[in-house]
């Protein structure tokens, strides 16, 4: 197996370096110039905006339909509304046709202010089928064509981002679908940007990240030809000694996706983006957007449910969330500047909140709490009330406690009403995804941003608003809110006007709760201590032994006034 020595990645600030922020949030002075030794040199339009850039532009998506895909079709046509085209490769799926998926996605609501702005905005989309894992990208040889006589722009954001996909499958994607594209763009004769979204964790197995391609785990052609003859049982059984100190494939993969990317410095100006925990907008289209259960979100749907009431997770460690639209604003800002100042090597941009405006799991968790309180979430099943442990044996406690006992009894009631049990089964299902969120709730990590801070220092004034990705402004307790508004709203599609019901129903939740403890206080009194002598003896010494304690006490309060 290959191993590449990781001098011969240098880092990147030392050819592309940009000036540090100053503490207000404004660039330091000159920073309009851009780098010039490590560039290939600014291209004719290096004085433009970034709309100004992008105007009269066709751009490239991959993954356009997924959660950062679509944030990112919305901002290039709000914020750049003289794009060309948006080249959008999808596919057809759960019995929808590529059309089909396009006319949806932009019904959504994502789009509301686009389509107030331009409510042709439609016509800038061009859908081209694309299956990601078949030869050639599946794409017919006249899109083929029409893609290379066109792009200047390629966003590649399509991945599997399941924690426990086959390593076959997220190879084939995260991978082998990388390397396809990387082909495609070299044949594309006006190409100016190739930029890659990766994951923050694709070097999880190091505590410090900086802002460059470390050396791959294995050189990914040998393992790609490796696996091309194994079984599924044979991949599975040596997954775990290939991905080593990672949690999963999925960080595996994107670890080998980000070298093969870097490999093809040489022929095309190439940016690497690696946001962190992506979670709801700060600010665009609107806050709290966000439209599935991946990552925190669904931990905080299960809290806000009241199922999930136990999880670990350090409440010191810094929670790296990110919201999308500042991943986005990003992605956008570094499509023009790799365009324009053409660096000589992939630039990579960590793009993260823990060091420049850290919050951590134990104030999320405060947070989330309080704002489920305030704005419960529909028919919860009991009151939200999670709290996060990092203590493996207190968490198995309350797992028994809080979640399997009243999970049985529920289905207790269920089957004796006649009903199919469920809620065993969702808690089963629960416990698979946070015991894979675990590992990144638990520990933190630190990474360089030199790169985002150079960028920023690129911008105008004018783009460092329209395309802002200075979390030091992000304020968290708010931020939090809108998020869980945003997952009642746009994920669970609940009605904002039924809030009051549901605070009702929380109230009955708390009644039952008391109700509950008394019948137990009264039932463990009659079968034990009615019933048995010594219990009974137990009993009146703790309850004499009380209110010696109890007079003593006011006696004593009573000298001291
Ligand atoms: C205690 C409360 C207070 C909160 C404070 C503490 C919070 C700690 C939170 C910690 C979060 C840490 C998050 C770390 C993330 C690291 C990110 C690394 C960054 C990235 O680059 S990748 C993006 C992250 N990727 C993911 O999150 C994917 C993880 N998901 C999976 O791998 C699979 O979905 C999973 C969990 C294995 C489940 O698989 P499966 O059982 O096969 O189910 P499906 O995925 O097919 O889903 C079926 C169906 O269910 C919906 N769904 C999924 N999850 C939930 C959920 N949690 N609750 C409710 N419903 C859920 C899903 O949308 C599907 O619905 P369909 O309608 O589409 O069928
Ligand atoms: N979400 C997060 O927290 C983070 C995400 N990232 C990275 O951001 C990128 C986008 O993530 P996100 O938007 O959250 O992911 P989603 O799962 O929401 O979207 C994935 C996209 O990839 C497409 N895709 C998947 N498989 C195929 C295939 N075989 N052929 C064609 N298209 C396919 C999906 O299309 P379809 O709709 O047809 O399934 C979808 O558009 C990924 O590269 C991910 O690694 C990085 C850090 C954090």
């Amino acid at each position: 197996m290959k191993r590449l020595n990781a001098d011969h990645n240098p880092r990147n600030k030392d050819r592309c370096e940009g000036q540090e922020l100053s503490r207000s949030g404004e660039a330091a002075p000159g920073t309009q110039t851009g780098p010039t030794e490590v560039c290939r040199g600014p291209a004719g339009s290096s004085m433009a905006s970034v709309a100004e850039y992008y105007a009269g532009k066709s751009v490239l998506i991959t993954g356009a339909t997924g959660f950062m895909g679509k944030v990112l079709v919305e901002k290039l046509l709000r914020s750049c509304p003289e794009v060309k085209a948006l080249y959008i490769l999808v596919r057809p799926k759960a019995g929808q046709s590529m059309q089909q998926r396009v006319n949806d996605m932009m019904k959504c609501k994502l789009f509301d202010r686009v389509r107030e702005d331009n409510p042709d905005f439609h016509q800038k989309i061009v859908a081209i089928s694309s299956e990601l894992t078949q030869p050639g990208l599946a794409i017919s040889s006249q899109d083929v064509a029409t893609l290379t006589a066109c792009i200047n722009v390629v966003f590649h954001c399509a991945a599997t981002i399941r924690f426990d996909e086959p390593l076959k499958h997220a190879l084939q994607l995260n991978v082998i679908a990388t390397q396809q594209l990387l082909g495609l763009a070299q044949q594309m004769h006006h190409l100016e940007a190739f930029i890659h979204v990766s994951t923050a964790y694709a070097n999880c197995n190091r505590k410090h990240i900086d802002e460059v391609v470390y050396p791959p785990p294995v050189e990914p052609k040998k393992l790609i030809e490796s696996l091309e003859w194994m079984d599924d049982g044979m991949v599975r059984d040596i997954t775990p000694r290939l991905i080593g100190e990672r949690p999963n494939t999925y960080t595996y993969t994107k670890a080998l996706a980000e070298y093969v990317v870097q490999q093809e410095q040489d022929k095309f100006s190439i940016g690497i983006i690696r946001p962190s925990i992506v979670g709801a907008s700060w600010q665009e289209p609107f806050p709290g957007w966000i439209d599935n259960f991946n990552g925190p979100s669904g931990v905080f749907i299960a809290a806000g449910k009241g199922i999930l009431r136990t999880m670990r997770a350090n409440n010191d460690a810094v929670a790296d969330l990110i919201p999308v639209d500042v991943v986005i604003n990003l992605t956008v800002a570094a499509g023009w500047y790799t365009a324009v100042h053409r660096p000589k090597t992939a630039l990579v941009y960590n793009c993260t909140t823990g060091g420049i405006n850290p919050f951590h799991w134990g104030e999320i968790e405060h947070h989330v709490m309080s704002s489920f309180k305030r704005n419960p979430l529909d028919q919860a099943f009991r009151r939200p009330n999670a709290n996060i442990t990092s203590n493996y044996l207190i968490n198995q406690y309350w797992i028994l406690v809080s979640h399997k006992f009243p999970a049985f009894i529920y289905d207790l009631f269920l089957r004796l009403s006649g009903q199919k049990p469920q809620m065993m089964r969702i808690f089963n299902r629960l416990h698979k995804a946070i015991g894979l969120l675990e590992y990144f709730s638990s520990q933190d990590w630190e990474w360089g941003s030199e790169n985002i801070s150079m960028l920023m220092g690129q911008l105008t004034p004018e783009d460092r608003k329209i395309f802002n990705f200075d979390v030091r402004q992000l304020n968290w307790p708010e931020y939090i809110e809108n998020y869980c508004l945003g997952t009642k709203k746009y994920v669970l599609n609940e009605d904002m006007s039924d809030i009051p019901a549901a605070r009702q129903h929380l109230r009955k939740l708390r009644n039952i709760r008391y109700t509950f403890n008394t019948l137990l206080v009264v039932f463990i009194w009659r079968v034990f201590i009615a019933r048995s002598q010594m219990a009974r003896n137990i009993w009146y010494f703790v309850v004499s032994l009380c209110f010696k304690f109890l007079s003593y006490f006011r006696a004593s309060s009573t000298l001291t006034n």
